[in-house]
């Protein structure tokens, strides 16, 4: 059954993307590689509002709008084309642009979800999607995921509750770049993701693992070795790394009130770093 209309504006979030872990395990004929991936987004991101219009727009404020086009290449007007759709959207762009927290992708998706509750219509499939970007499918589903293929192979995970922090050196890195640097493409599988009852276990579990795109792409920007001992030096991180294909590294903690205590002292120590602290979203990290 599809949704009842929602009365515009519509305002959706567009949370930040964290691959908790990333192993390339393969590559497919047209280059683009096979990832298995353990995903959890933060409470925090963009915020997309529609209204609908019969031309399509795309207003950005916030404070990483600088630089970004508002044009049809933007991910947010490509989602709406797809879509077959005029609205006109305002975005708050929040979080920092190419850094591996799927900002863009994450656009992407809110831009579809928001033209499906204006229309009362059905949200695409991943495969639908995909051209879209790589990430734009798991951002879509929103909930912790254990994401495969080359993006559209979703599973949803249950995660127990956890909070980060978020570090951005301010330097945007290309996907691309990242990839093509990679020593190896065939990494083992994550395997069987157990059933974490507390943080303590998923962090130990994750120490186990990786992303294989961190060595790369601290080639490409060899600052992203000093952010993950940075924050992997404050108190209370359990675990360090680099998101996606970087330069956005987060850190673990068990409580909020670490991870903000954490994120303060690097605003001192770090003032021209983007640092960010949130619990991961999802009803298990409410009472954080
Ligand atoms: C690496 C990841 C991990 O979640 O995150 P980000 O660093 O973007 O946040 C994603 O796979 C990125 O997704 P997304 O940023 O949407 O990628 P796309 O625009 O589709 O692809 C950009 C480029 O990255 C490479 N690419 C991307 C995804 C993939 N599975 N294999 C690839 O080889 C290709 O060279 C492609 O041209
Ligand atoms: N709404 C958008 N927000 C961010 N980037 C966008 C957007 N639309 C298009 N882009 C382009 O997409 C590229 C990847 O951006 P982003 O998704 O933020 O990267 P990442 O997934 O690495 O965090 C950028 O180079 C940017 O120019």
């Amino acid at each position: 059954m599809p949704s009842p209309v929602i009365e515009p504006p519509v305002i959706e979030r567009a949370r930040a993307k964290v691959n908790l872990c990333l192993h390339v395990t393969g590559r497919r004929a047209d280059g683009y590689h096979l990832l298995d991936s353990l995903v959890a987004f933060a409470e925090i991101g963009d915020e997309l509002r529609a209204e609908p219009a019969e031309t399509p727009s795309l207003a950005i404020g916030g404070p990483f709008a600088a630089g970004l086009d508002a044009g049809p290449d933007n991910l947010v007007l490509r989602a709406a084309a797809l879509m077959g759709g005029g609205a006109a959207f305002t975005l708050a762009k929040n979080l920092p642009v190419a850094s591996g927290i799927g900002g863009g992708s994450a656009d992407a998706a809110a831009a579809l979800r928001a033209l499906a509750r204006l229309r009362g219509q059905r949200l695409p499939a991943p495969e639908a999607v995909l051209g879209l970007g790589a990430d734009v499918p798991v951002c879509l589903a929103g909930v912790p995921t254990r994401m495969s293929g080359i993006g559209e192979v979703l599973a949803p995970v249950r995660l127990p509750p956890f909070a980060m922090v978020l570090v951005n050196p301010g330097v945007g890195v290309a996907t691309g770049a990242v990839f093509s640097r990679l020593a190896r493409r065939d990494n083992p599988p994550l395997g069987a993701i157990p059933d974490f009852t507390a943080s303590g276990d998923l962090f130990a579990w994750l120490a186990t693992r990786r992303n294989d795109l961190e060595a790369p792409a601290a080639e490409v920007a060899p600052v992203i070795g000093g952010v993950i001992a940075a924050l992997g030096a404050s108190p209370g991180c359990a675990l360090a790394r680099m998101s996606g294909s970087g330069a956005t590294v987060f850190g673990l903690f068990e409580t909020l009130g670490a991870a903000e205590a954490a994120a303060a002292r690097l605003r001192i120590a770090e003032p021209d770093w983007w640092v960010a602290s949130a619990p991961a979203a999802g009803p298990a990290s409410a009472g954080l």
